[in-house]
Protein backbone atom coordinates (compact mmCIF):
# COMPACT_ATOMS: atom_id res chain seq x y z
CA UNK A 1 0.00 0.00 0.00
CA UNK A 2 1.46 2.95 -1.06
CA UNK A 3 0.81 5.81 1.82
CA UNK A 4 2.21 9.69 2.38
CA UNK A 5 5.02 10.28 5.27
CA UNK A 6 4.07 12.71 7.83
CA UNK A 7 7.29 13.64 9.64
CA UNK A 8 7.28 12.55 13.83
CA UNK A 9 10.13 14.50 14.34
CA UNK A 10 11.07 12.31 17.65
CA UNK A 11 13.95 10.31 17.84
CA UNK A 12 12.70 6.92 19.63
CA UNK A 13 15.57 4.36 19.70
CA UNK A 14 13.89 2.24 16.84
CA UNK A 15 12.32 1.56 13.76
CA UNK A 16 8.52 2.39 14.42
CA UNK A 17 5.67 4.58 12.15
CA UNK A 18 2.49 5.40 13.12
CA UNK A 19 -0.62 4.10 11.14
CA UNK A 20 -4.17 5.19 11.34
CA UNK A 21 -6.48 2.41 11.92
CA UNK A 22 -8.20 1.77 8.74
CA UNK A 23 -4.70 1.36 6.68
CA UNK A 24 -3.22 -0.93 9.32
CA UNK A 25 -6.46 -2.94 9.18
CA UNK A 26 -6.43 -2.67 5.05
CA UNK A 27 -2.66 -3.79 5.39
CA UNK A 28 -3.17 -6.46 7.59
CA UNK A 29 -1.51 -5.47 10.96
CA UNK A 30 -2.22 -4.28 14.22
CA UNK A 31 -0.52 -2.56 17.28
CA UNK A 32 3.22 -3.83 17.91
CA UNK A 33 3.04 -5.77 14.83
CA UNK A 34 5.72 -5.37 11.83
CA UNK A 35 5.69 -3.66 8.60
CA UNK A 36 8.10 -2.90 5.95
CA UNK A 37 8.41 0.24 4.91
CA UNK A 38 10.10 0.94 1.53
CA UNK A 39 11.49 3.56 -0.57
CA UNK A 40 13.90 4.34 -3.62
CA UNK A 41 14.88 0.55 -3.41
CA UNK A 42 15.51 0.56 0.25
CA UNK A 43 13.91 -0.92 3.11
CA UNK A 44 13.67 -1.47 6.88
CA UNK A 45 11.46 -3.06 9.51
CA UNK A 46 9.58 -1.25 11.52
CA UNK A 47 6.62 -1.76 14.36
CA UNK A 48 2.86 -0.22 13.97
CA UNK A 49 1.77 2.26 16.55
CA UNK A 50 -1.92 3.41 15.94
CA UNK A 51 -2.58 6.40 16.09
CA UNK A 52 -5.66 7.39 14.15
CA UNK A 53 -6.41 10.83 15.60
CA UNK A 54 -3.13 12.07 14.50
CA UNK A 55 -2.96 10.23 11.64
CA UNK A 56 -5.21 10.81 8.65
CA UNK A 57 -6.22 7.76 6.18
CA UNK A 58 -3.70 7.62 3.31
CA UNK A 59 -0.95 9.14 5.86
CA UNK A 60 1.58 7.44 7.92
CA UNK A 61 3.89 9.12 10.90
CA UNK A 62 7.37 8.49 10.28
CA UNK A 63 9.46 8.69 12.85
CA UNK A 64 12.96 10.36 12.84
CA UNK A 65 14.89 6.91 13.59
CA UNK A 66 13.03 5.94 10.31
CA UNK A 67 13.00 9.18 8.28
CA UNK A 68 16.77 9.37 8.61
CA UNK A 69 17.34 5.74 7.32
CA UNK A 70 15.70 6.45 4.25
CA UNK A 71 15.94 9.70 3.93
CA UNK A 72 12.29 10.34 3.77
CA UNK A 73 10.73 13.76 3.60
CA UNK A 74 8.03 15.34 5.00
CA UNK A 75 4.82 14.18 2.17
CA UNK A 76 7.28 11.93 0.52
CA UNK A 77 5.60 8.78 -0.62
CA UNK A 78 6.41 5.02 0.95
CA UNK A 79 5.34 1.80 0.25
CA UNK A 80 3.90 -0.21 3.11
CA UNK A 81 4.16 -4.03 3.37
CA UNK A 82 3.19 -6.26 6.39
CA UNK A 83 6.26 -8.64 6.95
CA UNK A 84 5.97 -12.21 9.41
CA UNK A 85 7.70 -12.57 12.65
CA UNK A 86 11.06 -13.32 11.94
CA UNK A 87 12.12 -16.66 12.93
CA UNK A 88 14.40 -15.48 15.61
CA UNK A 89 10.74 -15.30 17.86
CA UNK A 90 10.53 -18.99 17.49
CA UNK A 91 13.99 -19.65 18.37
CA UNK A 92 13.68 -17.21 21.67
CA UNK A 93 10.49 -19.70 22.63
CA UNK A 94 12.30 -22.70 22.24
CA UNK A 95 15.25 -21.16 25.04
CA UNK A 96 11.88 -19.90 27.35
CA UNK A 97 10.83 -23.69 26.91
CA UNK A 98 14.48 -24.62 28.68
CA UNK A 99 16.42 -25.84 25.21
CA UNK A 100 19.72 -25.25 23.83
CA UNK A 101 20.55 -22.86 20.66
CA UNK A 102 22.55 -24.06 17.53
CA UNK A 103 25.36 -21.91 16.42
CA UNK A 104 23.02 -20.91 13.36
CA UNK A 105 20.12 -20.62 15.56
CA UNK A 106 22.11 -18.09 17.72
CA UNK A 107 23.92 -16.24 14.09
CA UNK A 108 19.86 -15.78 13.39
CA UNK A 109 18.99 -14.11 16.28
CA UNK A 110 21.76 -11.87 16.73
CA UNK A 111 21.11 -11.10 12.84
CA UNK A 112 17.96 -9.87 13.91
CA UNK A 113 19.05 -7.77 16.67
CA UNK A 114 21.13 -6.07 14.06
CA UNK A 115 18.74 -5.52 11.63
CA UNK A 116 15.95 -4.13 14.48
CA UNK A 117 13.99 -7.21 13.33
CA UNK A 118 12.84 -7.73 16.38
CA UNK A 119 10.59 -5.50 18.98
CA UNK A 120 11.32 -4.56 22.30
CA UNK A 121 9.33 -6.76 23.78
CA UNK A 122 11.11 -9.79 21.87
CA UNK A 123 14.39 -8.63 22.55
CA UNK A 124 13.38 -8.49 26.37
CA UNK A 125 12.06 -11.74 26.44
CA UNK A 126 15.73 -13.06 24.45
CA UNK A 127 17.82 -11.29 27.47
CA UNK A 128 14.90 -12.85 30.13
CA UNK A 129 15.23 -16.53 28.51
CA UNK A 130 19.24 -15.90 29.13
CA UNK A 131 18.30 -15.01 32.26
CA UNK A 132 16.49 -17.68 33.57
CA UNK A 133 17.11 -20.80 31.41
CA UNK A 134 21.02 -19.83 30.86
CA UNK A 135 23.48 -20.90 28.61
CA UNK A 136 26.26 -23.65 27.96
CA UNK A 137 29.70 -22.68 26.54
CA UNK A 138 28.99 -23.47 23.26
CA UNK A 139 26.26 -21.13 23.14
CA UNK A 140 28.28 -18.93 24.50
CA UNK A 141 30.85 -18.84 22.32
CA UNK A 142 28.21 -18.94 19.39
CA UNK A 143 26.61 -15.76 20.33
CA UNK A 144 29.74 -13.95 20.97
CA UNK A 145 31.53 -15.05 17.32
CA UNK A 146 27.79 -13.89 15.88
CA UNK A 147 28.39 -10.53 18.03
CA UNK A 148 31.87 -10.05 16.34
CA UNK A 149 31.05 -11.06 12.88
CA UNK A 150 27.88 -9.01 12.55
CA UNK A 151 30.20 -5.80 13.13
CA UNK A 152 32.62 -4.16 12.10
CA UNK A 153 36.50 -4.89 13.71
CA UNK A 154 39.47 -3.15 13.81
CA UNK A 155 43.19 -4.41 13.14
CA UNK A 156 46.22 -2.69 14.26
CA UNK A 157 49.09 -2.72 11.57
CA UNK A 158 51.97 -2.68 14.60
CA UNK A 159 51.54 -2.27 18.33
CA UNK A 160 50.72 -4.59 21.26
CA UNK A 161 46.82 -4.46 21.41
CA UNK A 162 45.14 -4.97 24.97
CA UNK A 163 42.17 -4.20 26.94
CA UNK A 164 40.43 -4.06 30.24
CA UNK A 165 36.57 -4.13 31.03
CA UNK A 166 35.14 -4.53 34.28
CA UNK A 167 31.48 -6.48 34.84
CA UNK A 168 30.34 -3.91 36.39
CA UNK A 169 27.83 -3.50 39.33
CA UNK A 170 29.60 -2.01 41.67
CA UNK A 171 29.22 2.18 41.68
CA UNK A 172 31.28 4.85 41.00
CA UNK A 173 34.14 2.03 39.01
CA UNK A 174 35.89 5.42 36.97
CA UNK A 175 39.34 3.03 37.22
CA UNK A 176 39.20 2.94 33.34
CA UNK A 177 39.79 6.71 33.02
CA UNK A 178 43.03 6.01 35.30
CA UNK A 179 44.27 2.79 33.56
CA UNK A 180 43.71 3.37 29.69
CA UNK A 181 46.21 6.35 30.08
CA UNK A 182 48.67 4.60 32.17
CA UNK A 183 48.50 1.75 30.01
CA UNK A 184 48.76 3.39 26.56
CA UNK A 185 51.71 5.58 28.52
CA UNK A 186 54.09 2.70 28.57
CA UNK A 187 53.95 1.98 24.22
CA UNK A 188 50.71 -0.54 24.29
CA UNK A 189 47.70 0.18 22.46
CA UNK A 190 44.49 0.31 24.34
CA UNK A 191 41.24 1.32 21.86
CA UNK A 192 38.83 0.68 24.56
CA UNK A 193 35.11 0.65 24.04
CA UNK A 194 33.32 0.80 27.27
CA UNK A 195 28.96 0.87 27.53
CA UNK A 196 26.80 3.30 29.60
CA UNK A 197 25.55 2.35 32.66
CA UNK A 198 23.79 -0.89 32.73
CA UNK A 199 23.19 -1.39 36.36
CA UNK A 200 24.89 1.55 38.05
CA UNK A 201 24.62 5.61 37.47
CA UNK A 202 27.32 6.02 35.53
CA UNK A 203 29.05 3.64 32.90
CA UNK A 204 32.59 4.38 31.70
CA UNK A 205 31.14 5.83 28.30
CA UNK A 206 28.98 8.45 30.60
CA UNK A 207 31.77 9.27 32.70
CA UNK A 208 34.48 9.85 29.64
CA UNK A 209 31.64 11.93 27.53
CA UNK A 210 31.53 15.19 30.58
CA UNK A 211 35.24 15.20 29.23
CA UNK A 212 35.28 14.29 25.47
CA UNK A 213 33.44 13.05 22.61
CA UNK A 214 32.75 9.03 22.88
CA UNK A 215 30.88 9.14 20.04
CA UNK A 216 33.78 7.56 17.97
CA UNK A 217 33.56 5.71 14.50
CA UNK A 218 35.54 2.49 14.22
CA UNK A 219 38.22 4.32 11.97
CA UNK A 220 38.20 7.11 14.35
CA UNK A 221 38.86 4.49 16.91
CA UNK A 222 42.09 3.16 15.57
CA UNK A 223 43.31 6.51 14.12
CA UNK A 224 43.57 8.21 17.69
CA UNK A 225 44.91 4.72 18.89
CA UNK A 226 47.42 4.89 16.54
CA UNK A 227 48.60 8.44 17.30
CA UNK A 228 48.36 8.83 21.16
CA UNK A 229 47.79 4.78 22.58
CA UNK A 230 44.31 4.90 23.69
CA UNK A 231 41.02 6.09 23.18
CA UNK A 232 37.97 5.79 26.23
CA UNK A 233 34.97 5.53 23.31
CA UNK A 234 31.20 4.26 23.58
CA UNK A 235 30.73 0.96 22.00
CA UNK A 236 26.79 2.07 21.31
CA UNK A 237 28.25 4.64 18.57
CA UNK A 238 30.64 2.35 16.76
CA UNK A 239 29.67 0.06 14.53
CA UNK A 240 31.64 -2.56 16.55
CA UNK A 241 29.60 -5.68 17.89
CA UNK A 242 26.05 -3.56 17.30
CA UNK A 243 24.22 -6.20 18.62
CA UNK A 244 25.52 -5.15 22.41
CA UNK A 245 24.29 -1.93 23.02
CA UNK A 246 20.57 -3.16 21.72
CA UNK A 247 20.88 -5.48 24.00
CA UNK A 248 21.84 -3.22 26.90
CA UNK A 249 19.27 -1.27 25.98
CA UNK A 250 16.80 -3.61 27.07
CA UNK A 251 18.69 -4.48 30.03
CA UNK A 252 19.16 -1.13 31.78
CA UNK A 253 15.42 -0.56 32.51
CA UNK A 254 15.66 -4.58 34.55
CA UNK A 255 18.93 -3.61 35.99
CA UNK A 256 20.04 -7.17 34.95
CA UNK A 257 22.44 -8.57 33.27
CA UNK A 258 22.36 -12.63 32.86
CA UNK A 259 26.04 -14.44 32.43
CA UNK A 260 25.50 -15.26 28.94
CA UNK A 261 25.02 -11.34 27.82
CA UNK A 262 27.15 -10.36 29.86
CA UNK A 263 30.42 -12.81 28.88
CA UNK A 264 29.68 -12.34 25.57
CA UNK A 265 28.91 -8.40 25.89
CA UNK A 266 32.43 -8.12 27.29
CA UNK A 267 34.14 -10.35 24.79
CA UNK A 268 33.02 -9.34 21.66
CA UNK A 269 33.99 -5.89 22.02
CA UNK A 270 37.63 -7.56 22.82
CA UNK A 271 37.53 -9.80 20.18
CA UNK A 272 36.30 -7.28 17.22
CA UNK A 273 39.18 -4.98 18.27
CA UNK A 274 41.89 -7.84 18.21
CA UNK A 275 42.88 -7.27 21.75
CA UNK A 276 45.93 -10.02 22.45
CA UNK A 277 45.83 -9.49 26.05
CA UNK A 278 42.55 -8.96 28.38
CA UNK A 279 41.98 -8.09 32.01
CA UNK A 280 38.66 -8.20 33.46
CA UNK A 281 37.97 -7.00 36.45
CA UNK A 282 35.24 -8.97 38.07
CA UNK A 283 33.75 -6.98 41.40
CA UNK A 284 32.43 -9.18 44.28
CA UNK A 285 30.93 -8.78 47.56
CA UNK A 286 27.23 -7.45 48.89
CA UNK A 287 25.09 -5.84 46.67
CA UNK A 288 27.47 -6.20 43.33
CA UNK A 289 26.74 -8.40 40.50
CA UNK A 290 28.61 -11.76 42.19
CA UNK A 291 28.09 -12.13 45.84
CA UNK A 292 31.42 -13.28 47.25
CA UNK A 293 34.69 -14.46 45.61
CA UNK A 294 34.08 -18.06 45.56
CA UNK A 295 31.48 -17.12 42.74
CA UNK A 296 33.81 -14.79 41.24
CA UNK A 297 36.05 -17.26 40.75
CA UNK A 298 33.92 -19.52 38.66
CA UNK A 299 33.17 -16.76 36.31
CA UNK A 300 36.77 -15.36 36.04
CA UNK A 301 37.18 -19.76 35.01
CA UNK A 302 34.41 -18.78 32.37
CA UNK A 303 36.11 -15.65 30.94
CA UNK A 304 39.21 -17.28 30.52
CA UNK A 305 37.68 -20.14 28.87
CA UNK A 306 36.23 -18.17 26.57
CA UNK A 307 38.84 -16.21 25.90
CA UNK A 308 40.94 -19.82 24.79
CA UNK A 309 38.21 -20.35 22.80
CA UNK A 310 38.37 -16.94 21.02
CA UNK A 311 42.19 -16.83 21.33
CA UNK A 312 42.49 -13.93 23.55
CA UNK A 313 44.90 -14.44 26.81
CA UNK A 314 42.34 -13.11 29.75
CA UNK A 315 43.58 -12.39 33.55
CA UNK A 316 41.11 -11.84 36.16
CA UNK A 317 41.09 -9.54 38.97
CA UNK A 318 38.30 -10.69 41.43
CA UNK A 319 37.84 -6.94 43.63
CA UNK A 320 36.31 -5.88 46.69
CA UNK A 321 32.80 -4.53 45.01
CA UNK A 322 31.31 -4.02 48.24
CA UNK A 323 31.00 -0.27 48.60
CA UNK A 324 31.35 2.01 45.90
CA UNK A 325 34.88 2.26 44.88
CA UNK A 326 36.34 5.69 45.12
CA UNK A 327 33.77 8.61 46.67
CA UNK A 328 31.76 9.34 44.30
CA UNK A 329 28.89 8.40 41.74
CA UNK A 330 27.64 9.82 38.89
CA UNK A 331 28.84 11.24 35.51
CA UNK A 332 30.40 14.74 36.28
CA UNK A 333 31.40 14.02 40.35
CA UNK A 334 33.28 10.59 38.84
CA UNK A 335 35.14 12.43 36.23
CA UNK A 336 35.90 15.00 38.35
CA UNK A 337 37.55 12.49 41.21
CA UNK A 338 39.85 10.54 38.29
CA UNK A 339 41.13 13.45 36.87
CA UNK A 340 41.56 15.20 40.14
CA UNK A 341 43.46 12.01 41.63
CA UNK A 342 45.91 11.91 38.34
CA UNK A 343 46.51 15.69 39.11
CA UNK A 344 47.01 15.58 42.90
CA UNK A 345 48.92 11.86 42.34
CA UNK A 346 46.98 10.48 45.79
CA UNK A 347 43.15 10.46 47.28
CA UNK A 348 40.56 7.59 47.69
CA UNK A 349 43.18 4.35 48.17
CA UNK A 350 40.14 2.14 46.59
CA UNK A 351 40.45 4.00 43.34
CA UNK A 352 44.48 4.32 43.26
CA UNK A 353 44.72 1.11 44.26
CA UNK A 354 42.56 -0.90 41.71
CA UNK A 355 43.26 1.52 38.77
CA UNK A 356 47.38 0.75 39.63
CA UNK A 357 47.01 -3.19 40.47
CA UNK A 358 44.62 -4.12 37.23
CA UNK A 359 46.88 -1.65 35.22
CA UNK A 360 50.36 -3.46 36.81
CA UNK A 361 48.55 -6.77 35.87
CA UNK A 362 48.13 -5.56 31.85
CA UNK A 363 51.61 -4.42 32.37
CA UNK A 364 52.48 -8.52 33.18
CA UNK A 365 50.60 -10.40 30.29
CA UNK A 366 51.86 -8.34 27.66
CA UNK A 367 55.40 -9.03 29.15
CA UNK A 368 57.01 -5.45 29.91
CA UNK A 369 57.22 -6.59 33.97
CA UNK A 370 57.18 -9.12 36.09
CA UNK A 371 56.11 -6.46 38.69
CA UNK A 372 53.32 -4.83 36.99
CA UNK A 373 52.41 -2.56 40.06
CA UNK A 374 55.25 -0.85 40.34
CA UNK A 375 55.80 -0.08 37.02
CA UNK A 376 51.84 1.57 37.09
CA UNK A 377 52.64 3.32 40.47
CA UNK A 378 55.67 5.06 38.85
CA UNK A 379 54.36 6.03 35.62
CA UNK A 380 51.41 7.30 37.69
CA UNK A 381 53.39 9.31 39.86
CA UNK A 382 55.94 10.75 37.49
CA UNK A 383 52.46 12.15 35.60
CA UNK A 384 52.72 10.05 32.61
CA UNK A 385 48.96 8.68 33.27
CA UNK A 386 47.57 12.56 33.28
CA UNK A 387 49.73 13.37 30.45
CA UNK A 388 48.54 10.52 27.98
CA UNK A 389 44.79 11.52 29.80
CA UNK A 390 45.00 14.75 28.64
CA UNK A 391 45.96 13.77 24.81
CA UNK A 392 42.91 11.31 24.96
CA UNK A 393 40.57 13.95 26.08
CA UNK A 394 42.12 15.73 23.23
CA UNK A 395 42.42 13.41 20.64
CA UNK A 396 39.06 13.09 21.31
CA UNK A 397 37.63 16.21 20.59
CA UNK A 398 38.12 17.60 24.50
CA UNK A 399 39.95 20.22 26.29
CA UNK A 400 43.00 19.03 26.88
CA UNK A 401 44.07 21.79 29.59
CA UNK A 402 40.70 20.43 31.59
CA UNK A 403 41.20 20.95 35.23
CA UNK A 404 39.15 18.45 37.72
CA UNK A 405 37.83 22.02 39.38
CA UNK A 406 36.29 23.14 36.07
CA UNK A 407 34.13 20.41 35.97
CA UNK A 408 30.80 21.36 36.33
CA UNK A 409 28.33 19.90 39.22
CA UNK A 410 24.73 20.13 39.86
CA UNK A 411 23.82 23.10 41.90
CA UNK A 412 21.24 21.50 43.47
CA UNK A 413 22.53 19.57 46.63
CA UNK A 414 21.66 18.90 49.79
CA UNK A 415 23.79 17.39 52.50
CA UNK A 416 22.70 14.16 54.52
CA UNK A 417 24.25 14.57 58.30
CA UNK A 418 24.88 11.55 60.62
CA UNK A 419 22.30 11.87 63.88
CA UNK A 420 24.84 9.51 65.19
CA UNK A 421 28.23 9.14 66.80
CA UNK A 422 29.77 5.88 65.52
CA UNK A 423 32.26 4.27 62.82
CA UNK A 424 30.19 3.47 59.32
CA UNK A 425 29.53 -0.24 59.37
CA UNK A 426 28.43 -0.23 55.84
CA UNK A 427 27.61 1.61 52.39
CA UNK A 428 24.81 0.26 50.63
CA UNK A 429 25.53 -0.32 46.91
CA UNK A 430 21.77 -0.56 45.67
CA UNK A 431 20.85 2.20 47.88
CA UNK A 432 23.44 4.60 46.23
CA UNK A 433 22.58 3.89 42.77
CA UNK A 434 19.38 4.60 43.32
CA UNK A 435 19.93 7.80 44.70
CA UNK A 436 21.88 8.69 41.78
CA UNK A 437 19.59 7.39 39.47
CA UNK A 438 16.50 9.03 41.07
CA UNK A 439 19.06 12.65 40.96
CA UNK A 440 19.48 12.11 37.33
CA UNK A 441 22.08 10.02 36.56
CA UNK A 442 23.33 9.01 33.85
CA UNK A 443 21.24 11.68 31.78
CA UNK A 444 21.53 14.51 33.89
CA UNK A 445 25.99 14.87 33.62
CA UNK A 446 25.90 16.91 36.98
CA UNK A 447 23.68 14.32 39.22
CA UNK A 448 24.90 11.55 41.73
CA UNK A 449 26.30 11.09 45.16
CA UNK A 450 29.05 12.37 47.41
CA UNK A 451 30.00 9.62 49.94
CA UNK A 452 32.03 11.77 52.99
CA UNK A 453 32.35 8.43 54.97
CA UNK A 454 33.10 5.05 53.67
CA UNK A 455 33.30 1.35 55.78
CA UNK A 456 34.99 1.91 58.72
CA UNK A 457 35.53 5.91 59.04
CA UNK A 458 34.29 7.27 62.65
CA UNK A 459 31.35 10.05 62.51
CA UNK A 460 29.98 12.75 64.93
CA UNK A 461 26.61 13.82 65.13
CA UNK A 462 26.23 16.66 62.37
CA UNK A 463 28.76 15.49 60.68
CA UNK A 464 27.63 14.73 56.55
CA UNK A 465 27.01 11.38 55.17
CA UNK A 466 26.42 11.89 52.03
CA UNK A 467 26.26 15.21 49.51
CA UNK A 468 23.37 14.23 47.13
CA UNK A 469 23.79 16.48 43.42
CA UNK A 470 20.73 16.90 40.68
CA UNK A 471 20.14 19.30 37.92
CA UNK A 472 16.78 19.78 38.45
CA UNK A 473 15.07 20.52 41.99
CA UNK A 474 12.72 17.66 41.40
CA UNK A 475 14.79 14.84 41.10
CA UNK A 476 16.82 16.19 43.88
CA UNK A 477 13.60 16.01 46.15
CA UNK A 478 12.80 12.45 44.70
CA UNK A 479 16.58 11.40 45.75
CA UNK A 480 16.63 13.27 49.14
CA UNK A 481 12.87 11.23 50.16
CA UNK A 482 14.52 8.17 48.78
CA UNK A 483 17.84 8.44 50.78
CA UNK A 484 15.99 9.62 54.07
CA UNK A 485 13.93 6.58 53.56
CA UNK A 486 16.23 4.30 52.84
CA UNK A 487 19.68 5.54 54.42
CA UNK A 488 22.68 4.46 52.59
CA UNK A 489 25.17 4.84 54.66
CA UNK A 490 25.03 3.10 57.75
CA UNK A 491 26.66 4.05 61.12
CA UNK A 492 27.27 1.27 64.08
CA UNK A 493 24.79 1.54 66.47
CA UNK A 494 21.94 2.74 64.49
CA UNK A 495 18.67 0.79 64.65
CA UNK A 496 18.45 -1.23 61.59
CA UNK A 497 14.97 -2.19 61.18
CA UNK A 498 11.78 -1.90 63.44
CA UNK A 499 9.23 -4.59 63.17
CA UNK A 500 5.82 -4.20 62.73
CA UNK A 501 6.91 -0.67 61.60
CA UNK A 502 9.61 -2.19 58.78
CA UNK A 503 11.67 1.51 58.99
CA UNK A 504 14.97 2.66 59.14
CA UNK A 505 15.38 5.30 61.73
O1 LIG B 1 28.02 -1.14 36.57
P1 LIG B 1 27.20 -1.38 35.34
O2 LIG B 1 26.46 -0.13 34.93
O3 LIG B 1 26.32 -2.58 35.43
O4 LIG B 1 28.27 -1.79 34.22
C1 LIG B 1 28.62 -1.10 33.10
C2 LIG B 1 30.05 -0.63 33.11
O5 LIG B 1 30.98 -1.68 33.27
C3 LIG B 1 31.94 -1.67 32.24
O6 LIG B 1 32.98 -0.84 32.63
P2 LIG B 1 34.39 -0.57 31.89
O7 LIG B 1 34.09 -0.17 30.50
O8 LIG B 1 35.23 -1.78 31.97
O9 LIG B 1 35.03 0.57 32.65
C4 LIG B 1 31.12 -1.17 31.09
O10 LIG B 1 31.80 -0.74 29.97
C5 LIG B 1 30.30 -0.09 31.72
O11 LIG B 1 30.91 1.15 31.73
N1 LIG C 1 27.10 -6.68 29.96
C1 LIG C 1 28.15 -5.86 30.19
C2 LIG C 1 28.64 -5.66 31.46
C3 LIG C 1 29.69 -4.79 31.61
N2 LIG C 1 30.19 -4.19 30.54
C4 LIG C 1 29.69 -4.40 29.32
O1 LIG C 1 30.16 -3.81 28.32
N3 LIG C 1 28.68 -5.24 29.15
Amino acid sequence: MKLTATILPIKVGRYSVALNKEDAAEIGVVEGDRVRIARRGRSVSASVQIATGLIARGKIGVYQDVAEELEIGEGGEVEVYPVSRPVSVELIRKKLEGKKFTRDELREIIEDIVENNLTEVELTAFVLANYLVGMDFDEIEWMTRAMIDTGETIEFDKGIVVDKHSIGGVPGNKVSLIIVPTVASAGLLIPKTASRAITSASGTADTMEVLANVNLSVSEIKEITEEVGGVIAWGGATNIAPADDRIIRVEYPLSIDPRPQLLASVMAKKGAIGARHVAIDIPVGNGAKLPNVAEGRKLAGEFVELGRRLNLNVSCAITNGSQPIGRTVGPALEAREALKLMEDRQGSSSLLEKSLGIAGMIFEMAGLTSSGYEMAKELFMNGKSLEKFRQIVEAQGGDGNVKSDDIRLGEERYVIESKFEGAVVDVINSRIVKIARLAGAPKDKGAGVYIHKKRGEVVKPGEPLITIYAEKGWKLNNAVEFAVENPPVIVSGMILERYPSFKYV
